[in-house]
């Protein structure tokens, strides 16, 4: 099944706040909608969830109709699970009775009492609840929370899973362990997953494909590669992890850095940087050595990552990021020669 949004708009009052938005997720597609605060991620996928209906346009899943100019179907009608930020859960309510939750609406009246049993038991194993299953929301950790309500939204078997940054209550170690499950639970089920989050690491590492959104409309969609390695714009080349922008000069194909003696090639940049006489370059793209052809700068700081340094270096004016293998080891007041690699 594909969902389609068709001419989506939105405004509160007299605000624009999503502005024509045309789009088509494919069956089983992981989408992360990815965008600064207030871009409209939310408003969108309110609309698609069916908790707002858009001002115009048109919300729909192959051939039925969800919002139109005329149609509204009801949330509980709808062929989708939600998972939130703030998990959602009733405090007198046990992890067993949150699952076996939305199998109690008018849509799950026709399955049998034994298949709902069953959904209900496989949500809770697949969550990894089993011991938990007669708790309290009280009585469980941030991620066994998330957990009870990744398994309340899979239970009845959507085809379509909206999670509205899933991960930002949890701590850093138990976010990378989440999105593993988060896969899973994609893998499993093959349904589509619409995820917001403004975290771009988030949705370079799960996503099929990537919406950014700025302003209310899309400023680029593709998969992380294509997001990563080619930016259509220079919002989407800096929102989208670091990147430094070079100024300079576009003659045909070839780009001089602006004050050196250097040309770098066209590596498949955006009309929309060339047309702002930039060159973006991730920070991985830059060597540093003592001598040889390249930017002079200076060192101005160093981080220690692990496998990776990052150097933060001053070029002129320009101040830009590198990361340098470990064993690379340069020192804040260093001269230094930063050598591009495409
Ligand atoms: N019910 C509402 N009435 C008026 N304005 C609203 C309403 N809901 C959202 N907005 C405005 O619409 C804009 C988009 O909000 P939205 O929540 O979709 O942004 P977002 O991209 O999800 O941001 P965040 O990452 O901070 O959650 C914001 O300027 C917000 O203030």
């Amino acid at each position: 099944m594909s969902l389609h949004l068709e001419h989506i708009k939105q405004k509160f009052g007299s605000t624009p706040v999503l502005n024509d938005i045309n789009l088509v997720i494919r069956p089983s597609e992981f989408l992360a909608i990815l965008g600064p605060s207030g871009c409209g991620k939310t408003t969108l996928l309110r609309i698609i969830g069916g908790f707002l209906k858009p001002t115009s346009g048109t919300v729909r899943l192959d051939g039925t109709v969800y919002s139109d100019s005329s149609v509204m179907v009801p949330i509980e009608n709808r062929d989708l699970g939600m998972v939130f930020q703030s998990f959602a859960l009733w405090p007198h309510m046990t992890v067993r009775e949150h699952v076996e939750f939305p199998l109690k609406s008018r849509k799950k009246a026709g399955w049998p009492a034994e298949k709902k049993e069953a959904a209900a038991a496989q949500a809770i194993h697949d969550m990894g609840l089993d011991a938990l299953a007669d708790r309290y929301p009280g009585e469980l950790s941030g991620g066994q929370r998330q957990r009870v309500s990744l398994a309340r939204a899979i239970v009845s078997k959507p085809s379509i899973l909206l999670m509205d940054e899933p991960l930002s209550a949890l701590d850093a170690e138990l976010k990378i362990n989440m999105r593993k499950e988060i896969q899973d639970i994609h893998r499993r089920t093959g349904a589509i997953i619409i995820y917001v989050t403004h975290d771009q690491s988030e949705a370079l590492a799960m996503a099929d494909r990537i919406l950014v959104m700025r302003y209310g409309v899309i400023e680029q969609l593709g998969t992380p590669e294509e997001i990563y390695t080619h930016p259509e714009s220079e919002f989407v080349a800096t929102f989208v992890s670091k990147c430094n922008l070079l100024h300079g000069t576009w003659q045909g194909s070839d780009f001089h850095v602006a004050g050196h003696p250097f040309v770098y090639p066209d590596t498949g940049i955006a009309c929309p940087l060339k047309e702002k006489g930039l060159y973006p370059v991730r920070p991985e793209q830059f060597h540093i050595t003592y001598d040889g052809p390249g930017l002079e700068a200076t060192i101005t700081n160093r981080q220690f990552h692990g496998r990776e340094i990052h150097y933060a270096v001053t070029c002129g004016k320009e101040e830009f990021q590198v990361f340098a293998r470990s064993g690379e080891v340069f020192f804040p007041g260093e001269s230094v020669r930063l050598v591009f690699t495409a």
